[in-house]
């Protein structure tokens, strides 16, 4: 059994689901919340899963991060519109020789904690995930729910296959999450964007299902484009993704059960959207690449358009 302690920041329907499964298999998880921490340390979490359903009465729950012992791997949950409480929480809590897995959507987020604790304590995962919390500590896995893991390196150079990957890689795997380790951390999270990009961000655009999207041909040829200019934005940043990597998306979409995108959830409960995560880091890297992308700009400037007045109220 691994010894290796684990911290959870955002128990959520990501950190909420990978963290439960984490501690049923015998880990020793520590868990920060924020609007449900009466609830979860009175009634520990329920996870509703297609993997089998299961609750755990009894969780080590916190409200203040400074409260939570110094852990190995700390799991960064939240929303990314939320990332700047991380200076304040992540100093606290990863050990010296612990590290920070950012299990976040989008682009630009491992260079943002490498500030915080150093570049040689941050790794990445990308979670092919379809996960929603339904209320306090109630959490509903619908689909999925592999990673991707990478090491992190300055610049996102490659980092290869690292012993501390194949250490998480193992406890994630005891919990019966699949993973898989890549070696290029960047491309993944290019790959990732190939999805989230299209279908995030026309979702809501649109007010669509990932079905209603394939089902129209119009809406469907427009996710198409939108797929080849993230691999223009990749390719700008010397990451090769090849051409038939969009017909694997498109046909994996097809398959998936009608879906709504976590941006539309959030949208329509009107919260704030990962716009800058998923949208405007990739566009500046592009740009900074020499390297405009038309079609993806507008519709960042659509969902800030939305985001703003979400924020305003309106
Ligand atoms: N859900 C999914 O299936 C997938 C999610 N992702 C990515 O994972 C990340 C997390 O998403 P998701 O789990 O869906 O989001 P959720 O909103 O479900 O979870 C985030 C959690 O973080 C908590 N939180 C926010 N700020 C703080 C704080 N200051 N202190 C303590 N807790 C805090 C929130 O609490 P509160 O309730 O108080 O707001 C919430 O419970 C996002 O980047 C998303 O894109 C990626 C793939 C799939
Ligand atoms: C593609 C999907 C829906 C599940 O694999 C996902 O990972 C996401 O919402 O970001």
């Amino acid at each position: 059994m691994s010894t290796r302690t684990y911290a959870i920041l955002g128990t959520g329907a990501l950190g909420g689901f990978y963290g439960a499964k984490l501690q049923k298999a015998g880990l020793d998880v520590h868990f920060l919340l924020r609007s449900d921490y009466e609830h979860v340390r009175k009634h520990g979490l329920v996870i509703e899963s297609v993997d089998g359903n299961f609750s755990l009465p009894q969780i080590n729950a916190y409200q203040d991060v400074k409260d939570i012992p110094q852990c190995d791997v700390v799991v960064v949950a939240l929303k990314t519109t939320q990332n700047q409480s991380l200076p304040k929480m992540l100093t606290s809590v990863v050990k010296d020789n612990g590290v920070v897995l950012v299990l976040q959507n989008g682009l630009g987020l491992e260079p943002e904690v490498a500030q915080i604790v150093g570049s040689t304590r941050v790794m990445g995962g990308l979670c092919f995930l379809c996960s929603n919390k339904l209320q306090a500590g109630h959490i509903r896995h619908v689909a999925y729910g592999h990673i991707i893991l990478g090491d992190y390196t300055s610049n996102y150079y490659p980092a290869g296959i690292t012993p501390r990957m194949q250490q998480v890689a193992n406890d994630f795997k005891s919990a019966g999450i699949g993973i898989e380790l890549t070696e290029d951390l960047f491309k993944a999270r290019w790959q990732k964007l190939v999805w989230n990009i299209p279908y995030n961000g026309l979702s809501v655009i649109l007010n669509a299902t990932t079905a209603e999207l394939m089902a129209n041909v119009y809406s469907r040829k427009l996710v198409e484009q939108l797929m080849h200019e993230v691999l223009a934005g990749a390719k700008s940043c010397n990451c090769s993704i090849v051409d038939s990597f969009v017909e694997t998306m498109l046909n994996y979409t097809d398959k998936m059960k009608p879906y709504r995108t976590s941006m539309k959830i959030d949208y329509d409960e009107r919260r704030p959207m990962e716009v800058e995560a998923i949208f405007g880091n990739p566009l500046r890297m592009a740009q900074a690449a020499g390297t405009h992308l038309p079609q993806i700009s507008c519709l960042y400037h659509q969902l800030k358009f939305l985001d703003a007045k979400l924020n305003e109220g309106v």
